[in-house]
C-alpha cells in the first residue's frame, strides 16, 4: 500500500502523515505508516477494528507519545463508527455505544504505559461523549462528533508542534551542532515533531544546523526514523552508537541537546527514551544545555515526582536480537526497560507549545500547563 505522502513547501507541515483517518463505502480506517519496518519499506496501514489499532501501538508500528495518544483517539472513534455501522441503527441505545466506548478507552489503555499522552486522548474522548449524550442525539451522529474530536486532537497536536517549533527555534543559534535520542520527529507526532520541530523550523528559517543522531538501541529509532527523516529535510546529521555521545560532548562538537518525553512529572523530572538520562548526564557534566520539548499533554500535573511514572517494560527478544539477527547467547538475563527519568536537574529548559518552562518547574509548569490538564 502506498504512503500518503504530501510534498510541502511552507515551514508549517510534516513532508507526510503518521496517522489518520479514511472513510470509505465499507467504513471507516484508521490509518498509519509502518514504523516497524521504516525505512527498508514505506509501508501504509489500514485498521478497520480498534484491537489492530491497540496491536499497532504495542508493536510500535506507531510510536511516540503525542503520536499514541492521537491514535488512540482515533481508534476510539473506529470503535463506535464500527459498532454504529454493524447495528440497525434504530435499535441501538445510547448506553450500549457508551459502553462500546469505554471497553475501546480500556483496551487502548492497556497497550503502552509510559506516555501520558495515551490516558490523556482516552480521557479527553469519554469527556466529549459523556458531554454530547446529554442531548438526544443519532447513534450516527455520536460517530461523526468522536471522529470530529480525534480530528481535533490531531489538529491541535499539529499546531502544538509549529508553537514548539517556533520558541525552540529560538534558542539554536546557525552554526550550532546539536544532539538527539530517540525519534522525537513528525513520526511520533501529528505534526513536525516536538524536539525535532526547532530543528525544522531552524533550518527551513536558514539556519545552519547539525544533528548528531544517537541510534537508540534497543529499537533503533534514531538510526532508523530520526536519520530517515532527517535526510527527507536534507539536515545534515551524524548517526552514532549511544555510547559514542559523551565522546562528541567531550571534543567539544556539541551545542544543544534536544529530546521529547513520554511523561513529565510535576517537579519537571522527565520519563523518556531509555538512555535519555545518560545523555542528560552527560551534556551536564560538559555544561551543554539539555532541553525538553513537549506539548501540555505530556505533563502530568497529577504526579509530583518521576518516581510514579510508569516505566514500560518490554519483551527481552529486543534486547537479545538486533532487527532478527540474534547477538546474545541462548537463556541470557535480559532487563528492557523502554523508559529511564532524568530528573529535572539535569533539564535546562522545557519547551511547551504555550511557552517555555525554566526552573523551577513546579511553578513554571503550572503556570503554563495547567488549563490544558484539566480533562
Ligand atoms: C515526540 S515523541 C517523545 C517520546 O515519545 C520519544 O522520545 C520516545 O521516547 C518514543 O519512544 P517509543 O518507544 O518509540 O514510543
Amino acid at each position: 500500500m502506498s504512503i500518503q505522502y504530501q510534498p510541502q513547501d511552507g515551514a508549517s507541515e510534516p513532508k507526510w502523515k503518521t496517522v489518520w483517518w479514511e472513510e470509505d463505502e465499507q467504513g471507516a480506517t484508521v490509518c498509519l505508516v509502518d514504523q516497524s519496518v521504516l525505512p527498508q519499506e514505506i509501508v501504509s496501514l489500514h485498521l478497520r477494528h480498534e484491537q489492530q489499532v491497540a496491536d499497532a501501538i504495542t508493536s510500535l508500528k506507531v510510536r511516540g507519545a503525542p503520536a499514541i495518544g492521537v491514535t488512540a483517539a482515533f481508534g476510539m472513534a473506529l470503535a463506535v463508527w464500527r459498532f454504529v455501522r454493524d447495528h440497525e441503527e434504530a435499535t441501538l441505545i445510547t448506553d450500549e455505544i457508551m459502553t462500546q466506548l469505554q471497553a475501546a478507552g480500556k483496551l487502548l489503555g492497556r497497550t503502552r504505559p509510559t506516555a501520558v499522552n495515551l490516558f490523556w486522548a482516552i480521557e479527553r474522548m469519554l469527556q466529549r461523549a459523556e458531554q454530547a449524550v446529554q442531548q438526544p442525539l443519532l447513534p450516527q451522529q455520536l460517530a461523526q462528533l468522536l471522529r470530529d474530536e480525534a480530528q481535533a486532537i490531531a489538529d491541535e497536536d499539529a499546531a502544538a508542534c509549529l508553537s514548539m517549533g517556533t520558541l525552540g527555534a529560538s534558542l539554536i543559534d546557525d552554526g550550532d551542532i546539536l544532539l538527539t535520542h530517540c525519534n522525537a520527529g513528525a513520526l511520533a507526532t501529528a505534526g513536525l515533531g516536538t524536539a525535532l520541530a526547532p530543528i525544522y523550523v531552524a533550518h527551513r528559517a536558514g539556519k545552519h544546523v547539525h544533528v548528531f543522531v544517537d541510534e537508540t538501541r534497543p529499537i533503533l529509532q534514531g538510526a532508523r526514523l530520526t536519520a530517515w527523516e532527517l535526510q527527507q529535510e536534507n539536515i545534515p546529521l551524524t548517526l552514532i552508537t549511544d555510547n559514542m555521545a559523551g565522546h562528541f560532548m567531550r571534543s567539544g562538537g556539541i551545542n544543544a541537546v534536544f529530546v521529547g518525553a513520554d511523561r513529565i512529572a510535576a517537579n519537571g523530572d522527565v520519563a523518556n527514551k531509555i538512555g535519555t538520562y545518560s545523555v542528560a548526564v552527560l551534556a551536564h557534566a560538559h555544561a551543554i544545555p539539555f532541553y525538553v520539548v513537549a506539548p501540555c499533554s505530556t505533563i502530568d500535573l497529577k504526579i509530583p515526582s518521576g518516581d510514579h511514572i510508569p516505566i514500560e517494560q518490554r519483551d527481552p527478544d529486543e534486547v537479545i536480537a538486533v532487527r532478527g539477527a540474534q547477538v546474545a547467547p541462548v537463556g541470557v538475563r535480559v532487563a528492557n526497560p523502554a523508559f529511564d527519568v532524568t530528573p529535572h536537574q539535569y533539564v535546562t529548559a522545557i519547551i511547551t507549545e504555550k511557552g517555555i518552562a525554566h526552573p523551577p518547574y513546579d511553578v513554571s509548569l503550572g503556570q503554563i500547563c495547567s488549563e490544558h490538564n484539566t480533562i
